[in-house]
């Protein structure tokens, strides 16, 4: 399977290999790479980690995790091809003087080196020290950092000077894989290739947005790094607001890296700051409580696997956030996000407003407005809700709210969806930014979520309880309820 032609030859090198990003993404997404002829014959994945174990036990490992997560199966050759690629090195990543290792195992690879920094953000800096001490970076390297950076604007400051003090950012590629997504990259398409979009993509059109990611998992073992994050760093402050400023930005001048970025930078520094004087009437945090999901019972989070003290963090977070701009004062975007939720399901639904004057009063005395909704997963599509005569001869102007559905999977059946790291791996690979997060957006993103974290903690009020298996607290319905609308089920 050749194909390959434009992709050169690197060393791929997975710091924290035996981790759960690595077992379950990031290696199947290389396997899923080299199974359509898209890694280099000569890449080389090397997997760097704490444990002392053999090439035989790292190998063993790689492949039964390939076999848990590569959903369709593997196929032989793939794999054979695969493995023989693996190379594995033990280090302490603290230990920033014993990376002479790590320099002889890679010595005679090729120029181009990944570095995948898939450990906690903190050591980011140590790892790029022990890169630097042994010789091992170059202009041709690449590093990939792992969100969140940080925990607050501070920190991720003093995590991306640790990084860019050998690494210039031209070099550096801050993931957030929703922007790996198929439907999210789709926004793009969406709304600049589709002119009836364009031309309706304001405050005079749009009456209001709502971004939902729900989630039925829990917290799945990640107690100890999820219980210092919540919600509100694990997703609002990177997925969300990468969304949300996809949807809300300007049209950028072209498809490249920094058109792309300068624009969705400009919507994040546009955010009305949230803070102790309006964080009542405009967000909301939940924690969720034991709870029945799936026809089974589940734990609350108190009670998760790993949890060891009482805790106010938050799973769920509900957010009417506001863009000061010329194009959309007055148009609140609702996001909500959440564990264990009644399921996996996120979308965008975009409001339209009313039309003006309302001719069918017989069949509605009030017309249903437009709705745009952009299904991002599972059963990924685009939706706009219309209204339509019925058909018949007897009922002359008989109308009813209709759609037109593009499901991705009816339309594009014999496409696998191919999973964000997927591309996000081959982007590094290929040498593309566009798909990653500029040191200027994290630290807008970073701003604004600090605003809302610190007015929570100003408040001191623990987060409102929410039943395992449902949409989040009461006091989620009332933040858009106060506004006369309601949250799309
Ligand atoms: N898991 C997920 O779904 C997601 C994770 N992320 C991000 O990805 C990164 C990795 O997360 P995740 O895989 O879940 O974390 P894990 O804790 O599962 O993996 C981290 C790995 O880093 C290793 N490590 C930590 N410190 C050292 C050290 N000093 N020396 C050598 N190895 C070390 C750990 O080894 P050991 O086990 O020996 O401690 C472990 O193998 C984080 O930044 C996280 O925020 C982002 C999105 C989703
Ligand atoms: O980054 C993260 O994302 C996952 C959700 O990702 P998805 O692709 O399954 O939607 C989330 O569960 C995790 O807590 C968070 O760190």
């Amino acid at each position: 399977m050749k194909n390959t032609e434009q992709q050169s030859a690197s060393e791929i090198v997975l710091f924290g290999a035996l981790g759960d990003l690595s077992r379950r993404k990031l290696l199947p997404a290389l396997y899923q790479l080299d199974n359509v002829g898209l890694l280099n014959d000569e890449s080389r994945i090397l997997g760097v980690a704490r444990q002392e174990q053999s090439l035989e036990e790292f190998t063993a490992f790689v492949v039964e995790n390939l076999e848990s997560f590569v959903k369709e199966g593997l196929n032989k050759e793939t794999l054979d091809r695969f493995t023989a690629r693996l190379v594995y090195q033990q280090l302490d990543f603290k230990e920033t003087d014993s990376y002479s290792a790590l320099a002889d195992t890679l010595a005679g690879g090729h120029e181009t080196r990944i570095y995948y920094f898939s450990t906690p953000p903190a050591i980011y800096g140590d790892i790029t020290d022990g890169l630097k001490n042994a010789g091992l970076v170059t202009d041709a390297d690449r590093v990939v950092m792992e969100k969140p950076i940080g925990h607050c604007l501070e920190s991720s400051k003093v995590i991306n000077d640790q990084v860019s003090r050998y690494f210039k950012e031209n070099q550096i590629y801050r993931i957030d894989h929703y922007l790996g997504k198929e439907t999210v990259l789709n926004l793009l398409v969406l709304r600049f290739a589709n002119s009836l979009f364009t031309t309706n993509w304001d405050r005079n059109c749009i009456d209001h947005v709502q971004i939902t990611v729900a989630e039925s998992v829990g917290i799945e073992g990640r107690w100890g790094f999820y219980d210092e994050a919540g919600q509100m760093r694990d997703m609002v402050q990177n997925h969300l607001l990468q969304i949300l400023s996809l949807l809300a930005m300007e049209p950028p001048a072209d498809l490249s890296a920094d058109s792309i970025r300068d624009e969705k930078l400009k919507v994040i520094k546009a955010l009305v700051p949230i803070n102790r004087h309006n964080i009542k009437d405009t967000t909301v945090r939940g924690q969720y409580t034991d709870g029945f999901l799936n026809g089974g019972p589940v734990p609350g989070y108190l009670n998760e696997e790993g949890a060891n003290k009482a805790s106010n963090t938050e799973t769920f977070v509900a957010i009417k956030a506001e863009i000061d701009n010329w194009r959309w004062s007055g148009v609140p975007f609702y996001l909500r996000t959440g564990k264990r939720m009644p399921a996996k399901h996120s979308e965008i639904v975009v409001h339209f407003k009313p039309q003006p004057h309302n001719i069918f009063k017989e069949s509605f005395a009030e017309l249903p407005c437009n709705k745009l909704t952009i299904r991002l997963q599972p059963d990924e599509g685009v939706e706009l809700q219309m209204m339509n005569k019925i058909p018949g001869i007897a009922s002359q102007l008989n109308i009813h709210e209709n759609k037109l559905d593009l499901s991705f999977s009816d339309i594009y059946q014999d496409q696998r969806v191919i999973d964000a790291y997927e591309r996000l791996m081959l982007e590094v690979i290929n040498g593309n930014q566009s798909l990653f997060v500029r040191r200027d957006e994290v630290e807008a993103a970073w701003t604004w979520a600090d605003g809302i974290i610190e007015a929570w903690q100003s408040t001191n009020e623990a987060p409102k309880p929410y039943a395992a298996g449902s949409w989040g607290p009461v006091s989620s319905i009332s933040l858009i309820a106060r506004d006369d609308r309601q949250w799309v089920e």
